[in-house]
């Protein structure tokens, strides 16, 4: 039978009953996106993707990272450019060398281009040529280039024995045609080919505009890609030919699992619960034919029992190492071993040996302490594997049932998909788990299903399945929120519950496995208190890894990480794992690189310094967003993650300027936003070995180091918009310098052209 899931069978059009002809296709298509292109323009343009918590930093504290902040920046700088200044000289201009070629290039043109824009005035006199001018005396001016001016801070160091190491300067390019610069090694560099440094500078401001451009574009596609998907999603409910091929999105499952000597032996159960080589040897009527056919296979693994936490990469594998009696069924059983006794005292009733979870039914998807099953049979498997009749009680289903009358444990296997894996899945063995209770269900297809309620037996190592952040002791998480009652999965975005808290709609898209459309304050996801199942668009970032990201070592900046595979922008790459803490627990630690503060509260809320973002469906749908006893003024976040003894790869993650992840405040489990998820999204679309970096977003001057001084950490980030510092960047201090003091610290974060140079200067002038 050909398959209803090729592409050819998907209508791009809104009928399902005709074929409609192209010139059809095309006004549907054409009003759609006029319509959305509309709703996009009415949101005013798209702002470039970066975190909400950075957005929410105040513009004067977040100097050039946008076109508008970086013209207040200028003007800032204007009036430094307006000071005169008095410098003393001692003696004629020497050649000196430049400590780092692309540093001074940036410090001439970007100092130049400034004043020169700003002021107007282009035909500034140099000081040699300003009356008075001579070799021990001068005036110069702070307007002039960054060649004229710095020379002199630079003999003012060294006559006062500073270290000039970031600041050795080079030779003054005064006459212009002829001159030559030097830089390090006795290598001269003439005038001309400083300017060409220059225009490449401008260049690489124009690639930095084309960067700009794609992610705006890519923002567009996205939103253009959830009209089509909600067309499609409409075709499927009216078209139960095209329905079934709707899950077609692949999530990577990445498991770290806890692996320890089984426990199962020890709990004196049946042999075959201890080994399951024994089940294969005694035999199940089922299952035989094909293990005999494995011989070979289980004669090499003869001993090996199975662990709890360990994973195989199909459903053959289980049946063939015998871990499973059948490859298709949910339920396992075995006759001979266990069961009801009759009166002959031999087994009549079987039990189930084995459970799948395999999220068909909605049932549980992951190992933890309790998990929902529902029984198996009477649905479609050759098509919709909808379900076509009421489920009985009888064979596995009345096998299950037994383990409960008898209070015999069950293996419960969990089936996840796994792109990386030979058959798409992988199936990770949680252990044994008692039957609780039983009941029957009508489902909406109007049969009803028999449903068992597991217990997991105390004692079994613990499975994380990459959902490791750690509770410290003193944090007690809230209770789980009521989640929406869709069925399988989320689709209407009117009648979700979910949907509703992210602003009347989805937050994702479902090509490449779900992609959010833009950062927002807060992504409300669905979650256990749900009735959506696994595959719901709105639980895109509880998949786990996706992508192979690879810790590697840097030359500058220690770990970093980057990515095997091309992250497409909007997917979700990682989550930051670590222990949930209460902040006023690490007051006193002083070295801990490793700390997130969960501060989007304060982002959303404009406290502690960062302004309330505007336009955020998001935000005025955050009203079950509670954050009990908390004072609105309070501008420390009370949580945070410590990732320094126990964390993911995230830890290792930079921090980069222009960077390309952005960080998700996410809420699933819960809606207390102080212990929201912070999840890192791709804000490009990242090639394969780039490094994957996000804006730390530190407000300025908000970390303090154990000597009680504003912390200060130099940026190796190498990006164009380079802001010096990772961790602040004190631009008051710059601005507000009484140069004519002349005894100051004077900090400046040094622009080029294009280039932003990756270092801050520290210049100590003195009178
Ligand atoms: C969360 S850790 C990141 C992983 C770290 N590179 C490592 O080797 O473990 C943060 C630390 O990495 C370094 N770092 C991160 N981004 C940096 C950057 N752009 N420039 C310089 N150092 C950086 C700083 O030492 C920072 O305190």
């Amino acid at each position: 039978m050909e398959s209803p899931c090729k592409e050819s069978n998907i209508p791009l059009y809104e009928s399902s009953k005709q074929e409609p002809s192209s010139k059809a296709i095309e006004v549907s298509v054409t009003k759609n996106i006029a319509q959305r292109v509309q709703k996009v323009e009415s949101k005013g343009p798209l702002e470039r993707r970066c975190s909400p918590r950075l957005r929410n930093i105040p513009k004067e504290k977040r100097p050039c990272y946008v076109e508008g902040q970086r013209m207040v920046l200028d003007a800032a700088k204007l009036d430094v450019c307006k000071k005169e200044v008095e410098v003393e000289s001692t003696g004629p201009r020497e050649r000196r060398p430049f400590h780092d070629a692309d540093q001074r290039w940036g410090l001439g043109a970007t100092k130049g281009d400034v004043c020169k824009k700003e002021t107007g005035d282009h035909n500034r006199k140099r000081p040699s040529e300003l009356p008075g001018d001579d070799a021990s005396k001068r005036r110069t001016y702070m307007d002039h280039s960054m060649q004229e001016w710095l020379p002199n801070i630079d003999r003012k160091g060294r006559e006062n024995g500073q270290s000039r190491s970031r600041l050795a300067l080079g030779s003054l390019p005064f006459k212009v045609d002829d001159a030559e610069i030097e830089l390090e090694d006795n290598a001269y560099l003439k005038w001309t080919d400083y300017q060409s440094f220059v225009a490449d500078a401008i260049k690489q401001k124009a690639s930095a505009a084309v960067k700009e451009a794609v992610r705006t574009f890519n923002s567009h596609c996205l939103n253009f890609a959830q009209v089509e998907e909600k067309r499609y999603e409409k075709v499927e409910v009216r078209d139960p030919q095209v329905a079934n091929c709707t899950n077609t999105a692949t999530f990577t499952i990445s498991f770290s699992v806890s692996v320890s000597p089984s426990l199962e032996a020890d709990l004196g159960l049946c042999d075959c619960y201890a080994n399951p080589m024994k089940t294969l040897q005694k035999g199940n009527s089922s299952a035989d034919a094909k293990r005999s056919s494995n011989q070979s296979i289980l004669k090499e693994i003869s001993e090996a029992s199975i662990l709890v936490g360990h994973k195989f990469f199909s459903r053959d594998d289980m049946v063939a190492t015998g871990f499973r009696g059948h490859w298709l069924n949910g339920i396992d059983y075995i006759r001979k071993l266990c069961g009801k006794l009759n009166k002959d005292n031999k087994y009549s009733s079987p039990v189930a040996v084995a459970i799948m979870l395999s999220g068909q039914y909605q049932d549980s998807v992951d190992c933890s302490n309790e998990v929902v099953f529902t029984g198996q049979g009477r649905n479609d498997l050759n098509g919709s594997k909808r379900q076509i009749k009421d489920q009985v009680m009888h064979c596995s289903n009345l096998d299950l049932k037994n383990n409960m009358e008898l209070s015999v444990p069950v293996r419960v296997i969990l089936e996840h998909e796994y792109a990386d894996s030979h058959s798409g899945k992988v199936y990770t063995y949680c252990g044994l788990y008692k039957v609780v209770r039983h009941w029957s269900v009508k489902k909406a297809s109007g049969f009803s299903v028999s449903k068992y309620r597991l217990k997991r037996l105390q004692g079994q190592p613990k499975i994380e399945i990459d959902k490791s952040v750690q509770v410290a002791r003193n944090v007690i998480l809230p209770p789980s929120a009521s989640g929406c009652d869709c069925k399988g999965k989320c689709t209407n975005p009117r009648s979700c519950s979910c949907a509703r808290l992210n602003g009347f709609d989805f937050p994702y898209v479902r090509i490449d496995g779900g992609r959010l459309i833009e950062p927002k304050d807060v992504v409300f996801e669905c979650g256990p208190g749900c009735s959506c199942g696994p595959s719901c668009i709105n639980r895109v970032s509880q998949h786990g890894l996706k992508y192979r990201l690879e810790v590697y070592r840097t030359a500058s900046k220690g770990w970093a990480v980057r990515s095997w595979d091309l992250i497409p922008s909007g997917a979700p790459v990682c989550e930051y794992f670590g222990i949930l803490r209460r902040n006023d627990e690490l007051d006193n630690v002083s070295e801990n690189e490793f700390i997130f503060d969960i501060d989007c509260w304060h982002t959303m809320n404009g406290i502690g310094g960062r302004e309330r973002r505007q336009g955020d469906g998001s935000v005025s749908a955050c009203d079950p967003v509670k954050k009990a006893d908390v004072k609105m003024d309070e501008s420390e976040s009370e949580f945070c993650l410590d990732a320094g003894s126990c964390g993911n790869v995230t830890r290792f993650i930079n921090h980069s300027c222009m960077p390309n992840l952005f960080v998700q405040c996410v809420l699933s489990t819960h809606h207390d936003i102080r212990l929201a998820r912070i999840v890192l999204f791709a804000a490009d679309d990242i090639l394969p070995m780039q490094e994957l970096t996000y804006d730390y977003g530190y407000v300025l001057d908000s970390v303090v180091g154990p000597d009680g001084k504003v912390k200060q950490s130099p940026c190796y980030c190498g990006t164009d918009e380079c802001r010096g510092r990772f961790i602040l960047i004190i631009y008051n201090d710059f601005f507000g310098i009484d140069v004519l003091g002349w005894l100051r610290d004077l900090k400046l974060i040094i622009l080029s052209g294009g280039t932003l140079i990756s270092c801050y200067l520290l210049v100590i002038i003195k009178e």
